[in-house]
């Protein structure tokens, strides 16, 4: 059989769509608390770091305290929502057809997200993904999050020995990859700032049917020569 890898997985804006839910979550906390919302356009460039860090910016954006006593309930209220409104979140075409034909390949799949891990492991088994990952690093789940490669280093301990590829979309998820020393394979459909070009990796996808062949790539390279 051919080298079964290790293959890490972001998980907004690499294997789901969740821009428009995590929008409707910030509009409905926000105008719960009698504060304006939010354009979608906003939210979505606030993603990236975790849940914390968005409400920070969010707060932020509206000339408000980033930190403190307001800043801990609104995550208390995205919590809530966020394990289980799934109805705005769609998977990106493709990708769990994908997700089943590496797992059947013998590869080894883990998610390593700064999404909280409650709310991963929710929408992973809402869309019936959950036991396709038997790891899964969520943002709270360490004291450190991306970019630091802490979570990605649990990950690959956690799925055991092997070359591991990172699949992310966004510029901390290529920061994260460079600080591991782990190649990054980068789907350009996300929730990215920068051109693909600028992000440091030649391993780019638009679309998921195109991950087997993107794995295939990897294998066919010497270990060692990244
Ligand atoms: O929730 C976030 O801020 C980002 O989540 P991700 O790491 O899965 O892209
Ligand atoms: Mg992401």
């Amino acid at each position: 059989m051919a080298e079964a890898l290790n293959l890490v997985f972001d998980l907004d804006g690499t294997l789901i769509d969740s821009a428009p839910q995590i929008h409707a979550a910030a509009n409905a906390v926000f105008t719960a608390r009698s504060l304006p919302g939010f354009a979608l356009a906003t939210v979505l460039g606030f993603i990236g770091n975790g849940l914390g860090v968005l409400v920070g910016r969010l707060l932020a954006h509206q000339g408000l305290e980033a930190e403190g006593p307001l800043h801990r309930d609104l995550v208390a209220d995205f919590m809530r929502i966020y394990e289980q409104a799934f109805d705005l979140t769609s998977l990106y075409p493709g990708a769990a057809e994908a997700l089943q034909d590496l797992a059947a390949a013998g590869h080894h799949l883990a998610i390593c997200t700064n999404k909280p891990e409650a709310p991963a492991r929710a929408i992973l088994h809402h869309f019936g993904l959950a036991e396709l990952f038997p790891v899964v690093i969520g943002g709270d789940t360490l004291p450190l999050r991306k970019p630091d490669p802490a979570p990605l280093h649990a990950a690959i301990a956690a799925l055991g020995p092997a070359r591991t590829l990172f699949i992310g979309d966004s510029e901390v998820d290529a920061e994260t990859a460079r600080a591991a020393d782990v190649p990054l394979a980068l789907f350009s459909g996300g929730y990215r700032k920068a051109a693909p070009e600028e992000m440091g990796t030649e391993l780019v996808f638009d679309h998921h049917a195109a991950l087997p062949r993107l794995v295939a790539q990897l294998q066919g390279r010497r270990p060692g020569k990244g």
